[in-house]
């Protein structure tokens, strides 16, 4: 039997699923980087630097590597793996000082003790980070205007993304990135590893930069010397790959150290989004709904325009293809943190206090415990009948748990309207050619929070749409990954659908979870108009504090 590896490098944890020929998954497992690697001292597999400034460092993500292959060593699969892909946090960027040391690995040594000083940014910006908004505006100056900047590249200039945090790191430490060799994405960085040797990005996650143009898929020079000067081009040294095939085979320390195949090839590794669409499989008229740290929403689109509040990328199996995307950075971490101050850090506590609140027109929330991506802003706005109020709801009776109920139900339901309100807005510009715009037919859900089946009935409540889980596998960006794998061996003869037809079984069909309460729908139809006012608001109070 052939196994095809699958890795998922997200915020909270490395993942990895792996896959027979006939894709059953038969091994899953995680580094989750609090529990396990506790000693780099990160939050949520984060690091918080006063308000603004959120890494990870990669030598925690090196370690993770060791903990996992050791684990997979350990099962009988791992001489019989052919192939690996898979995915990383989207934006990220890792600053290689010295690529040698990938060269002469010594196989009786672990990859952190070998590559403690590889890096010359020891902690990594990642997609958390919100501290380039200079550099945003300069990059969309430099091009005419955030409409442009969209044009190009498929996005307005965003904090997280990587050409900025690239820009701000030539401007502040100079140093540092001149001492940088080389520069990967989260996702590049595990292929790297892997390989040896530089892995290119691929331009599903290069679309994440604000650097690449999103028709052609090449680096935009004027953009590359806008970020990082006249250097970068070289520092990224390869042009975004389009193509899912081997790049080579994995590096000998792999096979002398854990028993790994010598003829195990590593194919271009993706953004964890761009992997979970392929782990989907998404037909005309799905959505996916992610609720992992982030909450995303992604769909398949066959053309496109960009706009200035949601991603265009490029698709990672159909280069004539996109997805569209919408990003929250207020996702699980925020219904954590209610779950933890209203609920006893109890996710059954957190339910029965939704359940106990009725929807109501009456409270509106909006919860940017940490600072939004869109619409950008931070803080709590809560309104009692179209008023902002100054603190929290006065609820009747004012009991405690209801107060707590109606601020769980008023964050959920905002969290889900606003995910409503501009997935229809990227719908209806999804027929550029005066095509009917995608009618969306039904969401799939994933992400740790998908587990929640309170949250997907109030989802599919909002949305009026079934939603539904995929069966196989628990992690759908390491199932993406280990389906990529799998795909780079055969890309030359078929295509991924035609691969994926050919093993079709029951259960690899999604699975209905639940249906719209279609009196609840049209009763979050009538608030749209009244949400998006709310929402102006708040956004107009943020900017007035700032
Ligand atoms: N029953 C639950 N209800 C709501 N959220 C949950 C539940 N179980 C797990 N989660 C959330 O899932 C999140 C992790 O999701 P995951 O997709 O694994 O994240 P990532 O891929 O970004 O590491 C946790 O932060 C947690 O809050
Ligand atoms: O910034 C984005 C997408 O643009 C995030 O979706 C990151 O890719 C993080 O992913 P998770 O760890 O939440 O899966």
């Amino acid at each position: 039997m052939k196994y095809y590896l699958g890795l998922d490098l997200s915020t909270q944890q490395l993942k990895c699923t792996l896959i027979n020929e006939t894709h059953t998954v038969v091994f899953e497992d995680a580094v989750n980087f609090g529990r396990d690697l506790p000693k780099y001292n990160t939050e949520n597999g984060a690091v918080l630097h006063g308000n603004d400034i959120v890494t990870s460092p990669p030598l925690m993500w090196v370690e993770a590597m060791d903990m996992l292959l050791s684990r997979l060593a350990k099962t009988p699969y791992i001489s019989d793996i052919m192939a690996i892909s898979g995915a990383g946090q989207q934006h990220g960027t890792v600053y290689w000082k010295d690529m040698q040391l990938l060269q002469e690995l010594d196989p009786t040594r672990t990859l952190t003790d070998q590559l403690n000083n590889a890096f010359s940014i020891a902690q990594s910006p990642i997609w958390q980070d919100s501290s380039t908004t200079k550099q945003c505006r300069d990059l969309e100056a430099s091009v005419g205007g955030p409409e442009e900047l969209a044009r190009l590249t498929g996005s307005k200039a965003y904090e997280r993304f990587s050409g900025n945090q690239i820009a701000k790191i030539y401007q502040d430490k100079k140093q540092q990135y001149n001492d940088t060799e080389c520069i990967s994405l989260v996702s590049s960085f595990m292929a790297t590893l892997l390989l040896g040797k530089l892995a290119p990005m691929d331009a599903a996650d290069a679309s994440g930069t604000n650097m690449m143009d999103i028709r052609t898929h090449q680096w935009i020079d004027h953009l590359l010397e806008q970020c990082g000067g006249p250097d970068l081009r070289h520092k990224l040294r390869l042009e975004p790959e389009e193509e899912v095939h081997p790049l080579a085979a994995i590096n000998r320390y792999y096979v002398e150290r854990y028993g790994m195949n010598s003829g195990c090839q590593i194919m271009p590794f993706t953004g964890d989004n761009s992997s979970t669409q392929v782990a989907m499989n998404l037909q005309l008229g799905d959505c996916v709904v992610s609720l992992g740290t982030s909450d995303t929403v992604l769909m398949s689109l066959k053309e496109a325009e960009p706009t200035t509040e949601s991603h265009l990328m490029a698709h990672p199996t159909d280069k004539s293809a996109y997805m569209g995307m919408l990003c929250y950075k207020n996702g699980s971490l925020t219904r954590q943190h209610f779950r933890d101050i209203y609920a006893d850090g109890n996710w059954d506590v957190f339910n029965d206090l939704l359940n106990a609140a009725p929807m109501t027109s009456r409270y509106m929330g909006f919860y940017y415990w940490m600072q939004e991506i869109i619409p950008f802003a931070k803080g709590i706005y809560r309104f009692d009948q179209g008023r902002l109020l100054d603190g929290d709801f006065i609820v009747c009776d004012n009991a405690n748990a209801k107060v707590a109920g109606v601020n769980i139900r008023c964050m959920i339901e905002s969290q889900f309207l606003s995910m409503r309100v501009r997935l229809e807005r990227m719908m209806g510009g999804a027929n550029s050619s005066g095509n009917q715009s995608p009618t969306l037919k039904r969401i799939l859900a994933t992400g740790g929070a998908s587990a929640n089946l309170c949250l997907l009935q109030i989802l599919s409540n909002v949305f009026g749409v079934s939603i539904y889980k995929n069966q196989e596998g628990s992690n759908s960006a390491s199932l993406g990954g280990a389906l990529l794998a799998k795909y780079g061996t055969l890309s030359k003869t078929t295509t991924f659908d035609d691969m994926v037809k050919q093993h079709q079984r029951s259960n690899s069909e999604p699975e209905l979870i639940c249906q719209p309460d279609l009196t609840a729908t049209s009763h979050y139809t009538s608030l749209l108009g009244e949400y998006s006012r709310l929402e102006d608001l708040a956004v107009h109070q943020f900017s007035l504090s700032h």
